[in-house]
């Protein structure tokens, strides 16, 4: 049987404090109905000054497996994701063997739901092996028990026009969505940071705004073309957000992300050569900042996505050129949205609820997650303290990888409980090992 929960004085999305009751993996009741009907053996969760919100949902993240087990597992980055608040998550498919098959579609879904901490949405490539020449299986993957409505080569561009519109064509056969690591490859070939004053200066390859701009720009009309559904991974430079409105205000059914990372960290942070500030697309500038801040303020830009990249120490701690790109992102997330947006009044709780959690389950065409906070609905939920403040410790984090770029910050907000179908993945800000579902 599924557990029950009594939680009292909750502030849903930040609104006036009302008692929530959660029983049979749904919300059962809200107000003064929940008390009535927890009975006695509810467990009660002190809500006073915590923001319940819906359990959050990313549309990207890099769980490493197959392949890559010795970076991250389905497991252990599950396990971060519920840390961070998160219910769901899609696995990006840069795995090795790369996700391009049904059949690995269907082992990732798989291991994702023995591991039980969040429901894991498999990514399908693009391209087979994300080599950039021939279009993946990509109906066999829709099909498969995985049901794969988001596709993506990330970490590589489907660089090639012709394939670009035939995958843009495909996938509205099944309501699909193709999201684009948008990298011009030859603008971008050995670049190491992005290209500016502070490249220049420390003589690494640049890689200019342009490389991501010019892709953005031809995908958008590919997808007007076609009539197509297109979604923009990381997109981080002011010009990028200006693509994208003009894009919107045209009709064109393009949505955006952007990481926590690019809306608070910039390209000076290359100064210490410490690769745990290299990431894919490279941190930019003030200005790019304050571009992705508005971008997601008014709308332009539709989500945050992690991005969680986790990396060895060996593939990490060397010389920059050497290192790998990538991040991890998964437990920070949420404490920095509220700190760049919701502590400086440019987003509600009730946009957080939609950046982090609506809007990424409607693009991946998620449907039990990111609903509303209502009666009936499904209790995918996480409830969150925004007056904590931590100071970030990746010796203390789920996540396998220790390459956090707010390592030694400290950021506002802790995740005190998250629920998946009712059930608690994370109480007391503790993992509940025991309590996974399977
Ligand atoms: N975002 C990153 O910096 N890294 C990603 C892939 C990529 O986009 O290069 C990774 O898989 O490590």
């Amino acid at each position: 049987m599924n557990p029950r929960y009594l939680l009292t004085s909750v502030a849903p999305l930040g609104a006036d404090p009302v008692d929530v009751l959660l029983a049979d993996g749904v919300l059962a009741a809200i107000g003064a109905d929940a008390r009535a009907q927890a009975g006695d053996d509810a467990t009660e969760v002190d809500g006073t000054g915590l923001v319940l919100l819906p359990g959050l949902v990313d549309l990207h993240t890099h769980l490493r497996e197959p392949g890559r087990e010795d970076a991250e597992t389905i497991r252990t980055g599950t396990r971060a994701a519920a840390l961070g608040g998160f219910t769901a998550v899609h696995a990006m498919a840069n795995t090795s063997p790369t996700q391009d098959t049904a059949g690995v579609v269907e082992q990732v879904w798989r291991l994702g739901r023995e591991a039980g901490w969040v429901d894991v949405h498999p990514v399908g490539a693009v391209t087979v092996g994300l080599a950039g020449e021939q279009l993946a299986e990509l109906g066999a993957m829709a099909q498969s028990e995985a049901a794969v409505r988001v596709f993506s080569d990330d970490g590589k561009c489907v660089h090639d026009p012709v394939l670009m519109r035939r995958a843009l064509e495909y996938v509205k056969a099944f309501d699909g969505v193709v999201a684009q690591h948008a990298q011009e490859p030859r603008l971008t070939e050995n670049a190491q940071m992005n290209e500016g004053v502070v490249s220049a200066e420390l003589g690494l390859t640049g890689w200019p705004s342009v490389a991501e701009e010019a892709i953005i720009a031809r995908d958008v009309l590919l997808a007007e073309h076609v009539g197509s559904r297109l979604h923009v991974c990381h997109l981080s430079t002011a010009g990028s957000v200006e693509i994208v409105r003009w894009a919107k205000s045209r009709g064109i059914d393009v949505t955006a992300e952007v990481t926590p990372h690019h809306l608070v960290l910039t390209d000076d942070l290359a100064r210490g050569y410490d690769p745990v500030f290299k990431v894919n697309p490279p941190l930019r500038t003030d200005a790019d900042v304050e571009a992705v801040r508005a971008g997601l303020a008014d709308g332009t830009i539709d989500i945050v996505a992690t991005d969680h990249a986790p990396h060895t120490r060996e593939d990490k701690d060397c010389e920059w050129a050497a290192a790998a790109f990538g991040m991890t992102g998964l437990e920070t997330a949420l404490s920095v949205v509220q700190q760049t947006m919701v502590d400086t009044g440019r987003l509600t709780w009730a946009d957080v609820a939609r950046v982090l959690s609506e809007a990424p389950a409607r693009i991946g065409r998620v449907t039990d997650h990111g609903r509303p906070i209502a009666v009936g609905e499904p209790a995918n939920l996480v409830l969150w303290d925004p007056a904590a403040r931590t100071t970030v410790d990746p010796a203390q984090q789920a996540t396998k990888a220790v390459n956090s770029p707010f390592r030694g910050r400290e950021l506002p907000g802790r995740v005190v409980a998250t629920f998946l179908r009712g059930r608690a993945t994370v109480l007391d800000g503790e993992p509940c090992d025991a309590a996974v579902v399977r």
